[in-house]
């Protein structure tokens, strides 16, 4: 399974492309565009999330609510494209052209990728790095690992996104959730909590930030149940699951860090407080009473639930200046902006739960081949059983 997403931020769409989902499986616009709507929620976005409404077209790979084993392309319209037309034509600016099309981005913002890109790809204006550096291009990721999610869903595997922390206030720890509660949580709320106390503690500092034209970050954390042990592998580099995670976490939009389990605390304890003991019964074969490693050994899955924690950072583009220079006087200058998300967090959360869904859906179709979906499925079934009784 892989996938590539086009489009620019203000451009006219999104575009995703995904191959190697099998046959016969039963796949709904509806399904898609609810992981969507989840995305644009959560406090502390910007006036860009009023104007669009995310849906997903499927234009191929689909018919009859069945996938057809060929690429699947879906569409997300960029509603905000109207505003920005003009500037976002695909014909040259010709002299003469009014002075708004004719304005480049000069000013690049400490954080964000605009410096960096002008400079790799020879662009005078920083719009043609911004447009596709920006975060908008999640909205693609997220429609491309909801299918991955559909897919994990009908082998029994659960994959659950939240918010853990935000500007330093920390959401309940209780590793006690059922996998229920956490679904009803992060459906009704991206916080994982059920002391509302602790969102309204959250909402206030992003509040706090966005008045004293700053922003804040925090932690998402994905956890994933029902993957049985095995899947992945300790005999290359590249096919060590949490690895892949690990890159496809951090591959996020001002995502700098990731943990599984007990993550950096580790550093901070002995073996034998880390380590996850071995138990047997007849019903569930091998299994953990802990889950200190977050569910993997050897870059394979032990068989108790993923559970991995990504750090944001804050968000780059702020109302309170920072000092850049001007590309074309070379002049300093206090870099400010119109508008901007103040903290992304809780939809980091989501688009983090739809790319661990993918790495997870893409491992199991790596390990357990098939054309076919219900052969994909009888195959899993099977390992299962096996492992079960081994
Ligand atoms: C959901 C989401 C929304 C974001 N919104 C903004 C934003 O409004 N303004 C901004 O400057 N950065 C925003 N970012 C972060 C930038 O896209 C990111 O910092 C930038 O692409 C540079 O990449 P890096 O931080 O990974 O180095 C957002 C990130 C995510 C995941
Ligand atoms: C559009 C989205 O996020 C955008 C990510 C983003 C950035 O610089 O990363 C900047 C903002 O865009 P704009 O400059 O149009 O206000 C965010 O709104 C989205 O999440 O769909």
């Amino acid at each position: 399974m892989r996938y590539l997403t086009a489009g620019e931020s203000h451009g006219k769409q999104l575009t995703t492309i995904i191959e190697g989902i099998p046959s016969n499986m039963p796949l709904l616009q509806e399904d898609i565009n609810q992981s969507l709507i989840r995305r644009q929620k959560g406090h502390g976005r910007g006036k860009r999330m009023q104007i669009e409404k995310d849906m997903a077209e499927i234009t191929s790979g689909v018919r009859h609510g069945y996938t057809l084993g060929s690429p699947i392309a879906l569409v997300i319209h960029n509603d905000d494209f109207k505003h920005w037309a003009d500037i976002m034509g695909e014909h040259p600016i010709h002299e003469g052209a009014e002075r708004k099309l004719r304005r480049t981005v000069s000013r690049p913002r400490p954080g964000h990728a605009d410096l960096n890109g002008a400079l790799k790809y020879g662009h005078r204006d920083m719009r043609n790095v911004l447009e596709r550096s920006s975060a908008r291009e999640t909205a693609a990721r997220v429609a491309a690992g909801s299918v991955a999610k559909i897919l994990l869903r009908q082998l029994g595997i659960e994959v659950s996104g939240y918010v853990k922390e935000i500007g330093g206030i920390i959401a309940d720890d209780q590793p006690a959730f059922t996998m229920t509660e956490r679904q009803q949580v992060s459906e009704e709320s991206p916080v994982r909590t059920l002391d509302k106390a602790v969102e309204q503690d959250m909402m206030d500092a992003i509040d706090q930030a966005k008045k004293d034209g700053d922003s804040i970050g925090g932690v998402a954390e994905v956890y994933v149940e029902g993957v049985p042990a095995g899947v992945g592998s300790y005999a290359q580099y590249d096919r060590k699951l949490d690895s892949r995670i690990a890159g496809s976490v951090v591959s996020i939009n001002a995502f700098k860090g990731v943990e599984f389990g007990l993550g950096f605390k580790a550093a901070r304890k002995n073996g034998s407080e880390v380590h996850d003991e071995i138990a047997w019964d007849e019903t569930n074969g091998y299994y953990r009473e802990t889950n200190r490693l977050g569910g993997f050994e050897g870059g394979m899955t032990t068989g108790m639930p993923i559970v991995v924690k990504g750090v944001m950072k804050p968000i780059p583009t702020l109302y309170k200046p920072l000092k850049s220079v001007d590309i074309e006087s070379k002049e300093s200058f206090n870099a400010s902006i119109e508008r901007s998300d103040s903290c992304a967090v809780p939809a980091a959360s989501v688009v983090m739960e739809h790319i661990v869904a993918f790495e997870v859906a893409k491992a199991m179709t790596e390990q357990f081949p098939s054309d076919q979906f219900p052969k994909l499925k009888q195959t899993i079934d099977d390992y299962r059983e096996e492992i079960r009784c081994f």
